[in-house]
C-alpha cells in the first residue's frame, strides 16, 4: 500500500500556534519547574552539547550542525522531507582529493583528524539490500541481539517471524522469556546499551583479556512473554563478527568468531580504499608511536572481522563512549547510515572537548581513523524523524518491487540503521597461537 508523505511530527514543535507547540511547552515548564541552574554549569561539553541535541522542547536549531547533503543537488528530495536540515558550513571541512581511478566524494574536518565522511557512498539499491540484510539475514540466530539475553527467540528471527504474521496476526509468535524456562533469579532487563568505562585493548593487554572471566548475562526474571510484533521495536542491536561481551566490555574470544557479511566486507574494503589516506594524515607521522604511519599499508592490511548493527526508534540516543576494545587502536572503523537520519557527536579524548555535530543521512559513510579519532568520544543524542528519504519508500519502485518492500518502509518509518564495523586484530594475526604461546 503506497503512504502518503509524512509530516514529521517535530515540525508542529516549531510553531507556536499549534497545540503540539503548547503541549510540549507545558511538559518542558513542568519537568524543568524544579530543577537547580547550578547543576547545569557542571555538565562537560560533550554532556551540554547531548542535552542540547536531544531537547524535545525548544526543538535543537540545527543551523550549527555539519550537513554536507545540502551541497549535493540530487539530495534535494531527501532534504525536504522533513524539517530537519542542517548547514555545509557549520564546521570547517576539506573535500578530499581521490586516489587515482577513484572518483568517491570524501571529506575530512580539520578539527577531528583521522575522522572521513563520504556522503552517499552506499547507492539506493545497495542501502536497500543492507536493510534487509540487517533485518531478515543479519538480526537472528546464531548472531546475538539484545533481545537474546532474556527471550528464546524462534531461530530465523524477530523479522522474518513478524513478516509472516503480518498477513494472518494469528501467527503472530508469543515470545517467551529464558528466565521463566530456566527458573533463574536475576538481574533486571538490559534495556539499551550500558555504557562502561573499560580499559583499553592493546596486544599487551591481550592476555589479561583472554583470561578475564566473561559469565553469561543473567536473564532478567520480571519479564513476560512477548509478541514478536511488538519485540521488533525493541531490538537494538545485533553482533557481528568476533562476539563481544557486553559486562566487560571485551571480545571474548573464547566464542570463536562470527563471518562478517561478504557484501559488508566489501563496502568497508571499497570505502578504506577510496580514501587518499596521505592526505588524511599529513603531517601527524610523529603521533603514531612506534608503529609508524601505518595507514601507509591500510590497502592491503584492513580487514573487518567485528562489529555492531545498532537499530534506533526515534526516541533513541547511544551516549558519549569511545570505541577502546579492538587491539587495532588506529585502524578504521567504518561506520554505515541507513534509513532516517541523526544528529552524531564526535569530540576529543575526553568528554571536555567541544564535540563537533553532524548530521548523518542514509547511504554516508562515516570512517573513524588514526589514533585521535579512533578514540574519541563520540555519540548520537538525537534521531531525526520523518527523514526516510524517497529511495526508502515503495512510491520510488517499480510496480513488481513494491509488496516486498513494504513492510521494510514501515518498519524504517521510525528506524534509523547503523552498521559499525570495526578491525579488532592485525590482518593474519592468530589469537589462539599468541594465547598458547605467552601462556
Ligand atoms: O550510530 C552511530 O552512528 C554510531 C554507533 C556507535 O558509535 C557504535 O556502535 O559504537
Ligand atoms: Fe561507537
Amino acid at each position: 500500500m503506497p503512504s502518503a508523505t509524512p509530516i514529521s511530527p517535530a515540525a508542529h514543535l516549531f510553531d507556536p500556534s499549534s497545540p503540539e507547540f503548547k503541549k510540549a511547552k507545558r511538559q518542558y515548564q513542568k519537568a524543568t519547574k524544579n530543577r537547580n541552574p547550578e547543576i547545569d554549569l557542571d555538565w562537560s561539553p560533550f554532556r551540554a552539547a547531548e542535552k542540547r541535541y536531544k531537547a524535545r522542547f525548544p526543538p535543537p536549531n540545527l543551523s550549527n550542525v555539519l550537513d554536507l547533503a545540502t551541497l549535493d543537488t540530487s539530495r534535494q528530495p531527501e532534504l525536504s522531507r522533513g524539517i530537519w536540515v542542517g548547514n555545509a558550513n557549520a564546521i570547517v571541512s576539506q573535500k578530499l582529493a581521490c586516489p587515482a581511478g577513484r572518483m568517491v566524494d570524501a571529506y575530512i574536518l580539520p578539527r577531528i583528524p583521522g575522522l572521513v565522511i563520504l556522503p552517499s557512498f552506499i547507492p539506493p539499491v545497495k542501502q536497500r539490500r543492507l536493510v534487509r540484510w540487517s533485518l531478515a539475514s543479519h538480526a537472528r540466530y546464531p548472531n546475538e541481539t539484545n533481545l537474546d539475553i532474556h527471550y528464546s527467540l524462534p531461530e530465523d528471527g524477530i523479522w522474518n517471524n513478524w513478516l509472516q504474521s503480518r498477513d494472518d496476526p494469528g501467527k503472530d509468535i508469543l515470545v517467551q522469556p529464558k528466565a521463566s524456562e530456566q527458573g533463574r533469579e536475576s538481574l533486571p532487563p538490559s534495556g539499551p546499551r550500558k555504557l562502561v568505562d573499560n580499559t583499553p585493548a592493546s596486544l599487551d593487554t591481550y592476555e589479561s583479556i583472554l583470561t578475564t572471566p566473561k559469565p553469561p548475562q543473567l536473564p532478567s526474571s520480571t519479564i513476560h512473554p512477548a509478541l514478536c510484533s511488538s519485540l521488533l521495536y525493541k531490538l537494538r542491536w545485533a553482533n557481528i563478527g568476533w562476539y563481544y561481551h557486553w559486562g566487560t566490555k571485551q571480545y571474548d574470544f573464547t566464542k570463536g568468531k562470527g563471518t562478517i557479511d561478504e557484501e559488508l566486507r566489501e563496502v568497508c574494503k571499497s570505502a578504506v580504499t577510496s580514501i587518499n589516506w596521505d592526505q588524511v594524515f599529513e603531517g601527524s607521522a610523529d603521533q603514531w608511536g612506534d608503529a609508524g604511519p601505518e595507514w601507509k599499508t591500510w590497502d592491503k592490511a584492513y580487514e573487518p572481522d567485528a562489529g555492531i548493527v545498532n537499530f534506533y526508534q526515534t526516541k533513541d540516543t547511544l551516549m558519549a563512549h569511545v570505541d577502546r576494545s579492538e587491539v587495532c587502536a588506529t585502524s578504521p572503523l567504518v561506520s554505515i547510515s541507513l534509513g532516517n537520519a541523526a544528529v552524531f557527536l564526535i569530540g576529543g579524548l575526553t568528554r571536555d572537548s567541544e564535540p563537533v555535530p553532524i548530521i548523518l543521512r542514509s547511504g554516508d559513510v562515516v570512517i573513524m581513523s588514526g589514533p585521535a579519532c579512533r578514540r574519541a568520544y563520540h555519540g548520537v543524542p538525537r534521531i531525526l524523524d520523518g527523514t526516510l528519504p524517497p529511495h526508502l519508500e515503495v512510491d520510488s519502485m517499480a510496480e513488481d518491487e513494491r509488496s516486498e518492500w513494504e513492510p521494510y518502509e514501515n518498519y524504517m518509518r521510525t528506524t534509523r540503521i547503523n552498521v559499525n564495523v570495526r578491525q579488532v586484530f592485525p590482518k593474519g594475526f592468530d589469537p589462539g597461537f599468541v594465547y598458547v604461546s605467552t601462556a
